[in-house]
């Protein structure tokens, strides 16, 4: 084999200073090198429409041309073929893919690529057509990156081993082949495992680090470079690297690859033209493998395979952001800072490189999802653009000649110091554009941040306002709300179901909370509703006083019933002395709110009290009543005349008018006793036969006026007898009245202790609504101070978590997915942003999911039955998964947990049904706590790794691009965007 390389490199390196950088992807700023459009090497088949050769301003040509895209469909592997699957796609032609639809009525939409690879084509085959012209394009000083981008277990690694060796076979056949040029490849390999950069030719070396330079972009400090000597150095340190890589088991591949490994080979070439001329050409070639997007569900990883697996996500969702907004042609932000892998591939992206991608897919119907996204991925990737150029270098004798002309330049510009000036002027002026620059983004940002402050200041002034006005002119709307008795109120009616009302979203939560009013405005609404209570207590202790006067002035009833009033006076005393203790504690002190709740709290148990007196008055009400009823009944009166123990004799009452004329409700009472106490003589009782000159006096009644010709007609016999038909007949009619009292009195009670019960509820309501915007406050405050109390941390955590498993309950989110998140995020401060970052998402798909169901059907077609139907097959075919693994319980396990779930004894498909009862009930914490812990025995997750949580956060795929690599697994990737 003829011998072209140069046998020191570094010499040679050092030939090309400060002309081409170390890393090739970058180009030189085009005054500085002269370039040229070098012809492929290889008998090129690229597209030639993907073509365009552009000339540049300087003279020297820059090609721009599309990223070329290849999908490799491999065979179905063993165990697939074990499981019955099926081969869901179809290899229409060489260009062609397509999903095998078995609904003829709606043709599948075909995916067309550069070139399709059939599961029979070999992987030759995929590199001579897929990758030979874009590797060999290195070999003319254009950069080269060939990477495989699919699932795991789709074969990337089996697909990038056969292209390397191919293109390292053709680097060195070209070589030998090309006498008039002296080669040197040097070889570096890294590995990005969870976001830290290994030198796979030195793995001792520890992790690296990217460094950013101005002209040759990204490049990692300290890597190692070795020069190969030959094709068979080079495979074996190629092997070394292999070695080096970080592979695992997963239940997709025995060997899967657990990081991104990037081998670069960096080709230079010398090219003598005459005596003082050399040109030379250094590129780089890109062998990358990248580790493969992965479903948990379907991975079934945890611990350490879980964590790698949510690194690999996040740098695959990056990777797939970046070709999205390149094949938009979004000429703004592109996010490769976003991950070490976009970092170094970025000139490859979009930059000065020729690319080929290979799409990797498994043909598998159980992987359909996975294939889709990466077809998808694939799809985007045919429209990103680069601008590959050759890295064409002078010789030295050039540079030297260019470095005088530069010199010559200076020497010119200080001897004409106007023109320095004017250059140092210019470059003073650009630096100070860019310092512009930057203020005027920061403040943009400035502003920014001002207006959200400001509108949420407006809002918060908005609601004090309001909430001023309604406490000057009467009670708030929330104490209206309040006010009203249960069954008026929306709260109580039913209409806001929990599960409403827990799927609330947290902006809809800080939004009523500015909306609240303050709590000590509450606070003021319930001294209000006390000070109700009181005026009741006094109303209820005027009527009863006029009723006990009532029966004293005519000594009515038995020594039971005076007991028994006696008894009603007593209470309504203890009635109306709680009341008043329970306003001392409310004038006590207004200045501490959380006093206030304790004193409002310890009102509420007063309240109970008078709910318990208030009972009390009215047994002894009922009493007096049903003893009263007695006289009703013909065989009761004669009972009680023989007795001579009425309860209501009326031989001692001579003033009945007072009762006749005393109110009728005692509602009315104050107004009655007034005049009661207008009209009423002292010592009514002693004075006998006065009475019935008062008694004229004072009722010029029809009725009183038969009790006047009883008095005229006194004495007599005739007198006497018509005295004792007149008597019975006034017994009866004051006996009516005062039962009639008695009756409304009662009636009257009962009134009174409804309100009372209603003024407790109303007093519970208000008390929750103190507390709860206490805490509201508090975590508000809370989250504008960096230090953060533990304890109100905890309940805006447990606040926060309820309402995350609410959501995962609505939007039928995977029960692996719920189960690692429950267990892993268990209230550390640092939990807070995944809290946050979950809650957006689900809050988000349950909307989203309740527009597709509000949505009509003609616009949707069939997307929502899609949508939530596939959410709810996912969950199902979870669930059949989780209760496979049930048998690896022992069976008294199995037996145990089955008595403890209520699954019957006997029966079908226990272990399914014992599975549907895991995370069932999202209002049942101690339910929840259970199923975590049982999925997580099921799928052998333990929360080893505190990093572990890493991945909830990380793969948000936007809600408005269907076309998103979907690397939430559990819920986009149901929803097909
Ligand atoms: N085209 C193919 N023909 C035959 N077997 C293949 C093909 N592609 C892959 N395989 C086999 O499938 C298995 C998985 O392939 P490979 O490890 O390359 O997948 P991968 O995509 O790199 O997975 P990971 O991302 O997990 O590393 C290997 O045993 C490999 O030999």
């Amino acid at each position: 084999m003829r011998t072209h390389i140069t046998a020191d490199p570094s010499s040679l390196s050092l030939k090309f200073r400060a002309m081409v950088g170390s890393s090739p992807a970058v180009a030189t700023p085009s005054s500085k090198m002269h370039r040229n459009l070098a012809a492929t090497p290889s008998g090129s088949r690229l597209r030639d429409e993907n073509r365009n050769i552009v000339a540049t301003p300087g003279g020297s040509k820059i090609r721009e041309e599309k990223i070329r895209v290849t999908v490799r469909m491999r065979p179905l592997n063993r165990k697939e073929q074990a499981m019955y699957d099926l081969v869901a796609w179809d290899c229409l032609d060489e260009q062609t893919i397509v999903f095998k639809n078995p609904n003829q009525e709606r043709p599948a939409i075909p995916y067309t690529f550069d070139r399709v690879f059939a599961p029979a084509c070999s992987t030759q085959k995929v590199y001579d057509e897929g990758a030979k012209d874009v590797a060999l394009s290195a070999l003319s000083g254009i950069n080269a990156t060939i990477f495989a981008y699919g699932q795991t277990s789709s074969g990337k690694t089996f697909t990038m081993r056969g292209i390397t060796e191919n293109a390292i076979r053709d680097i060195y056949d070209y070589i030998n082949n090309t006498p008039d040029r002296d080669f040197v490849l040097r070889i570096s390999a890294l590995e990005i495992y969870n976001e830290t950069v290994i030198d796979l030719l030195n793995r001792d070396s520890g992790p690296l680090r990217l460094l950013d330079d101005p002209e040759k972009g990204t490049i990692v400090e300290k890597l190692n470079e070795e020069v190969a000597k030959d094709g068979q150095h080079l495979r074996h340190l190629i092997s070394v690297c292999e070695a080096h890589r970080q592979v695992g088991e997963t239940t997709l591949n025995d060997k899967s690859s657990r990081s991104h490994q990037i081998i670069r080979l960096t080709v230079e070439s010398f090219l003598r033209e005459s005596a003082d001329r050399v040109k030379s050409y250094i590129a780089s070639l890109n062998f990358v493998d990248l580790a493969g997007s992965e479903r948990v569900s379907q991975t079934k990883t945890c611990g350490t395979r879980l964590k790698e697996g949510s690194h690999i996500n996040r740098s695959l969702l990056t990777l797939a952001s970046v070709i999205r907004k390149l094949s938009c042609g979004i000429h703004g932000h592109i996010p490769y800072r976003d991950s070490k892998l976009t970092r170094i591939l970025q000139s490859s992206l979009g930059g000065n490189a020729r690319t080929a991608i290979i799409c990797t897919v498994s043909p598998s119907l159980s992987h359909v999802e996975q294939t889709r996204n990466t077809l998808s991925f694939a799809t985007s990737a045919k429209e990103v653009v680069n601008t590959a150029r050759v890295n064409m270098i002078v010789s030295e004798k050039t540079q030297v000649r260019e470095l005088q002309k530069e010199v010559a330049r200076l020497e010119g510009e200080l001897k004409n110091p106007e023109l320095s000036a004017h250059a140092c002027l210019r470059s003073l002026l650009a630096e100070k554009e860019l310092k512009i620059q930057q203020l005027e983004k920061d403040m943009e940002d400035l502003r920014r941040q001002r207006d959200i402050a400001q509108s949420q200041l407006d809002l918060e002034t908005r609601a004090n306002k309001v909430q001023k006005g309604t406490s000057d002119c009467g009670p708030s709307s929330q104490v209206v709300r309040c006010l009203s008795f249960a069954e008026e109120t929306e709260l109580a009616s039913g209409n806001h179901t929990p599960e409403r009302r827990v799927t609330v979203s947290r902006q809809a939560m800080l939004k009523n909370l500015l909306a609240c009013p303050d709590p000590s405005i509450l606070v003021d609404e319930i001294q209000k509703l006390e000070h109700r209570q009181l005026q009741l207590c006094e109303d209820a202790n005027r009527a009863l006083e006029v009723l006990h006067k009532d029966f004293t002035t005519h000594n009515l009833g038995n020594q039971e019933t005076a007991e028994t009033m006696s008894k009603v006076l007593s209470e309504i005393k203890d009635l109306v002395a709680a009341s008043s203790t329970a306003e001392e504690i409310v004038k006590a002190d207004k200045t501490n709110l959380m006093e206030k709740i304790t004193q409002l709290k310890n009102q509420g148990n007063t309240i109970s009290s008078l709910e318990r007196k208030l009972e009390n008055v009215q047994k002894s009400i009922d009493k007096l009543v049903s003893a009263f009823g007695t006289e009703e009944t013909p065989d009761s009166k004669t009972q009680h005349r023989k007795k001579k123990n009425l309860p209501f004799s009326l031989n001692n009452s001579p003033s009945m008018q007072h009762i006749i004329r005393a109110p009728c409700s005692p509602l009315s009472s104050r107004k009655a006793m007034e005049r009661e106490i207008e009209n009423r003589v002292p010592n009514i009782l002693s004075s006998g036969g006065d009475t019935s000159a008062r008694f004229h006096k004072d009722t010029p009644r029809k009725d009183d006026e038969s009790c006047g010709s009883i008095v005229s007609r006194e004495g007599s016999p005739a007198s006497r007898q018509s005295k004792s038909v007149n008597v019975k007949k006034i017994q009866k009619m004051f006996k009516n009245a005062a039962e009639e009292n008695i009756r409304s009195f009662r009636v009257y009670i009962t009134e009174l202790k409804e309100l009372v019960a209603k003024l407790h509820y109303q007093k519970q309501l208000l008390v929750c609504q103190v507390l709860e915007l206490e805490a509201n406050k508090s975590v508000t405050e809370e989250m504008d101070t960096t230090d953060q109390s533990p304890l109100s941390w905890h309940m805006q955590f447990t606040q926060q978590r309820n309402q995350i498993i609410m959501l995962w309950h609505l939007c039928h989110i995977s029960l692996v997915h719920r189960t690692q998140f429950y267990l892993l995020l268990r209230g550390d401060p640092s939990d807070q942003v995944y809290m946050e970052v979950e809650l957006r998402r689900l809050t988000w798909l349950e909307q989203h999911l309740a527009e597709l169901g509000n949505a009509s059907p003609a616009l949707l077609g069939d997307e929502p039955a899609d949508s939530v139907s596939a959410s709810i097959k996912a969950l199902k075919q979870e669930r059949e998964y989780l209760a496979k693994r049930v048998s690896r319980l022992t069976t008294e396990e199995r037996e145990l947990l089955y008595e403890r779930w209520e699954v019957p004894p006997v029966g079908k498909q226990r272990r399914l049904q014992f599975v549907n009862k895991l995370w069932t009930d999202p209002y049942n914490m101690k339910h929840i706590k259970e199923s975590a812990e049982i999925v997580a025995k099921l799928i052998d997750f333990c929360v080893s790794n505190e990093n572990s949580k890493d991945m909830f956060a990380l793969n948000f795929s936007s809600p408005y691009n269907r076309k998103t690599w979907a690397g939430w697994n559990f819920i986009s990737n149901l929803l097909k965007l």
